[in-house]
């Protein structure tokens, strides 16, 4: 049903409560709702957003962060191995969510990455089953046979899925001025083209983005599983609703708990409480910062917490907020030669370009249809061959030293075994760059000069071995969690960070890049040892927004919090059970 009203909500009963309509809210409740019998309702804290240009045009990614109309724009604690500072994580607000603000970039792990998770206690959650559900969802559009002449477009179509409502395509263009001689420059050292969606990305290679081929806007949760849904009589989506508190059933003789239904106050009231009932099951979806939240405020977390916010507790899971993980990112800025015309994202400022760009949109062409796509996936052993058996020793040695540590649950000693492992898997990506022709977001010299043109080369930091947490700093369902990711606690973070800045310096000092650049802006030459560039990361990191782990699935008595059906430990056992 479109455009519920309160009225359709309040105290009314469902079968299915989804709380939170982002990415995998509103994936689920389309999947659920396929079954005319069983009714959904799903509750979202932000507005529709639907139909807005500021998300449909891909050349807006970014442009929405910090707006309050799409962006929660939480803020990490003060970072104690990040000079002290707060680290922004910016997260989508509204129906699509975070699918709605992101950068639209279609990727795939290792499949080691995935098997991973089966051999953590959960039978069944491996690459096979993994890339059944990726196919499932994506329906790619090959590129034209001129595109791919121009671009160097390559790939494989048998590693995508051809049927499925998220519509993925290669951007109308990249620069062949400056994306072309990155993957030259990588292949002159003897990296190769990767086929990075079947398993074993290990190259450079440019990712489809989620873009309709036929709108050329976004593709996203909202319009590949909500808007061709929104007349199904048994799917009820509600916006402007902000969740609070989990309901449970009397549990006086000591069974599991049942969940019951939700609280959640109205985002333009919020002094109205409300509540809606679930005759089966409610579903967390609010992302990795509001679902350990949540369960908080419903008194299931850890005692010391519910304790210091004067929640009753209901079930003890110390594993709740816990394992936080997120990868970091920087980034290497270069200035180009003015007197070489380049097709870069600085031009984007200028007015008279950047309103062009919306008319070429419309056929599918311009920088709205084009991304952040040039992709190198590494294992680490390709960024420095010479010390890498040094450096596996020494983050043997850190995280023995991690282990060591009363803190590390069972669950976390097992995870960080296991990325030790991937780590020195030559099959195993743990590097990845994108280079960017245009500004770096990250830079210590303030706002790009206007008219310049830049290349900016990010790396991203995969598999980090810091943990943090996120828990709730009060019982008010509207303040943010304290989120504190800890990053860089385990140092061989850092190193592995250094690392791939000296590797991208490597990578400019070859033709045809090295003609390319002028100089370098970040870290810039008055910073070359590790030293001096681990300080320079650490004054640029930001979030890569891929904050994870804070409900894991992990045996119970390995600190985890659901089990690998999804079911919170001792808790949401389906009412009436099926
Ligand atoms: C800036 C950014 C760039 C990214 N780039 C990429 C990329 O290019 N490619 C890629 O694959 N991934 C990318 N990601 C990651 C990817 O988008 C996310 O992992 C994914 O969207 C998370 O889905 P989710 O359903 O867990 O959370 P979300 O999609 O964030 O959904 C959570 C929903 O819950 C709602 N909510 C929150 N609190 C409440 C409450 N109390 N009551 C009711 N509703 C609530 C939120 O408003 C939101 O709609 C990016 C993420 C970000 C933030």
């Amino acid at each position: 049903m479109a455009n519920a009203v309160l009225s359709d909500v309040t105290n009314k009963t469902f079968d299915y409560i989804v709380v939170g309509g982002g990415t995998a809210g509103l994936t689920l409740a389309a999947a659920l709702s396929e079954d005319p019998s069983i009714s959904v309702v799903v509750l979202e804290a932000g507005e529709p957003n639907l139909d807005d240009p500021n998300i449909l045009l891909l050349g807006q990614a970014g442009l929405t962060f910090g707006d309050p109309k799409y962006d929660w724009d939480y803020k990490t604690l003060p970072q104690q191995y990040s000079s002290g500072r707060s680290i922004t994580w910016n997260r989508g607000k509204g129906l699509g969510g975070s699918s709605g603000l992101n950068f639209c970039n279609w990727t795939l792990p290792s499949a080691q990455d995935i098997d991973a998770i089966e051999k953590l206690g959960n039978p069944g959650w491996n690459w096979k089953g993994f890339q059944k559900y990726a196919y499932r969802i994506e329906k790619f559009q090959e590129p034209t046979q001129g595109k791919v002449a121009k671009y160097l477009y390559n790939f494989n179509k048998d590693s995508h899925g051809q049927s499925g409502a998220i519509q993925t395509t290669f951007p109308a263009g990249i620069s062949v001025t400056l994306e072309i001689p990155f993957m030259q420059a990588m292949n002159s050292i003897g990296i190769t083209f990767t086929d990075a969606y079947g398993g074993k990305p290990s190259g450079y290679f440019a990712c489809p983005l989620t873009k309709d081929p036929d709108s050329h806007q976004r593709s996203y949760a909202a319009n590949a599983y909500y808007i061709p849904n929104q007349n199904r009589q048994n799917l009820t989506v509600f916006t402007g609703a902000h969740v609070s508190k989990v309901l449970f059933a009397d549990n006086a003789s000591g069974e599991d708990l049942v969940a019951t239904g939700v609280k959640f106050l109205l985002a333009n009231d919020t002094s109205s409480r409300q509540v809606v009932h679930a005759k089966k099951e409610v579903v967390l979806c609010a992302g990795t910062i509001v679902s350990p939240q949540l369960l908080e405020l419903s008194g299931i977390g850890r005692k010391e917490v519910l304790e210091a916010i004067g929640v009753e507790m209901k079930l003890e899971l110390p594993g709740v907020g816990e394992n936080v993980q997120d990868h970091q990112l920087t980034n290497v800025n270069y200035p180009l030669d003015d007197q070489v015309a380049h097709e870069t994202w600085d031009q984007m400022r200028d007015p008279v370009f950047a309103a062009e760009q919306r008319r070429l949109q419309i056929n599918g062409e311009g920088f709205h249809c084009w991304g952040n796509v040039s992709l190198a996936f590494l294992p680490f052993s390709t960024v420095n061959p010479e010390e890498s058996h040094e450096f596996f020793n020494k983050a043997k040695i850190s995280v023995e030293k991690q282990l060591a540590s009363s803190s590390v649950s069972p669950g976390l000693a097992e995870q960080l075994e296991l990325q030790l492992q991937l780590l020195r898997n030559p099959q195993v990506s743990n590097i990845e760059l994108i280079c960017l022709p245009g500004p770096g977001y990250y830079t210590l010299q303030g706002p790009p000069e206007a008219g310049k043109q830049h290349l900016g080369v990010f790396t991203f930091l995969e598999h980090p071995f810091s943990r943090g947490s996120i828990h709730c700093k009060n019982k008010d369902p509207l303040q943010p969690p304290n989120i504190d990711p800890r990053i860089f606690e385990n140092d061989t973070n850092l190193d592995i960070m250094v690392e791939q800045v000296k590797f991208v310096r490597k990578l400019i000092n070859i033709e045809p890049l090295k003609s390319l650049v002028k100089r370098e802006i970040d870290p810039g030459p008055q910073r070359q040892s590790d030293e001096e560039i681990r300080e320079y990361i650490k004054l640029t990191h930001g979030s890569a927004w891929h904050a994870c782990g804070s409900c894991s699935m992990i045996p119970r008595e390995k600190n985890g919090v659901v089990d690998p059906n999804l079911k919170v430990h001792k808790l949401f056992r389906l009412k009436p059970p099926h």
